[in-house]
């Protein structure tokens, strides 16, 4: 976990936050209906729930989880749009909920569904328009822009109207104006939503330069399995208002769906025997057989690759990285599963708390590893 003076620099610290809604729901039937307009009925709804995770300056975090998980509850925490019920956070040395002035100048936020842009001015008049606000000098702003420009193909639509331009444009002028002021850390909730496959890969390349090369701090949130395997580095998996897991892809393919598969066709003279150890016979049809990555430290490809040949009559090999939306899905899937055993798990602080979905402790937990069952 990082502390106060690494996020002074640019980075991002979240500790045990917390966040409860009450929201008036409105009671069965017309009675019901009448009596909740002068009695309304509250339920609290805990949205965000002891979430505690850090983004060292110059990282790039991809926040994940199911529709409703709390991730842009989260960001709006963040960003100082809503106060915390409990827990604090941090944002380039500032609460950001308490200093709301001073983040808005250390933070750029893209919200994909909604714009920061004038609807009825040219894009560019927008970006004027925020140079005159944050008081970005002349020279610094054309440099800017021109960066942004190279990058992200502004000027082909910029002197349009933004109420004229596609989803795609628009965006792309979204992230543009959000970066104008040079902030250090910069959210982005669902950047690529609606975006053509060619204009996300633009968005990326765009980021990652900004993660590079500007050394900027951006925490994003997608349902993109493509974008984050291409841009993240640390993923933080949250479920329920929960963080379930706090590490890198590779992690969550290994708890919950395993890194590898290896397809192996077997001689027909071969007797049933196990696998070599760390490996699990995940399906076997006749002579073809799946094999996956068994318990918590199961053998890396190649190590894998070499035991099934010498422990197997080996006709045919093929290797298969699993897809990433069935791990997902299974992660997902499993947390739904431990809810409904209400184990209680607290710790949000990632790796290796109780919340880190190991709930069986096999690591395998996928589709193909139950229906091996
Ligand atoms: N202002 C609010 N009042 C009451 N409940 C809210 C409010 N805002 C969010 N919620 C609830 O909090 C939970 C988390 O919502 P949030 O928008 O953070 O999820 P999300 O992970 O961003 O989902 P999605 O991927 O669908 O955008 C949801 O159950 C949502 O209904």
């Amino acid at each position: 976990m990082a502390h106060g003076g690494e996020t002074a620099t640019g980075g991002i610290v979240a500790r045990g936050l917390t966040k409860t809604f009450l929201s008036a729901v409105r009671r069965p039937g017309l009675a019901g209906a009448l009596r909740s307009l002068v009695d309304p009925l509250r339920v609290e709804k805990t949205a965000v729930r002891d979430v505690s995770f850090s983004v060292a300056r110059g990282q790039l975090l991809a926040l994940l989880g199911p529709n409703g998980a709390g991730k842009s509850t989260t960001i709006k925490m963040l960003t100082g749009i809503l106060t915390p019920t409990s827990g604090e956070a941090r944002v380039a040395g500032v609460v950001p909920y308490r200093e709301r002035e001073r983040n808005a100048r250390n933070i750029g936020a893209v919200f994909g569904q909604r714009t920061q842009l004038w609807w009825d001015l040219p894009a560019r008049e927008s970006f004027t328009i925020l140079r005159d606000v944050y008081g970005v000098p002349e020279a610094e702003h054309r440099a800017r822009l021109a960066e942004f420009d190279a990058l992200l193909e502004l000027s082909e639509f910029w002197d349009t109207r933004v109420r004229h331009l596609s989803l795609g444009q628009r965006v792309r002028c979204d992230l543009a104006a959000a970066l104008l002021h040079d902030p250090p850390v910069v959210f982005l909730d669902e950047p690529t939503i609606g975006m053509d496959v060619v204009v996300k890969e633009q968005v990326r390349t765009f980021l990652r330069h900004q993660v590079e090369r500007r050394g900027r701090t951006v925490l994003l949130t997608t349902h993109d399995m493509t974008e984050v395997a291409r841009l993240a580095e640390r993923v933080v998996l949250i479920n329920h208002g929960r963080i379930v897991l706090d590490g890198t892809l590779e992690e969550i393919r290994r708890r919950f769906g395993g890194t590898w598969q290896v397809h192996a066709t077997l001689d027909p003279a071969e007797t049933d025997g196990p696998p070599p150890p760390g490996i699990r016979l995940v399906r076997r049809e006749g002579p073809r057989v799946v094999f996956g990555p068994d318990g918590d430290a199961p053998p890396t490809v190649h190590e894998a690759l070499r035991a099934i040949v010498e422990r197997h009559r080996v006709t045919d090999l093929a290797l298969e990285e699993n897809d990433l939306e069935d791990v997902m899905r299974a992660a997902y899937l499993r947390r739904d599963d431990r809810d409904g055993h209400g184990d209680g798990d607290r710790d949000g602080g990632g790796e290796g708390g109780e919340g880190d979905g190991r709930a069986t402790g096999d690591g395998t937990a996928s589709r193909a590893g139950r229906s091996a069952r």
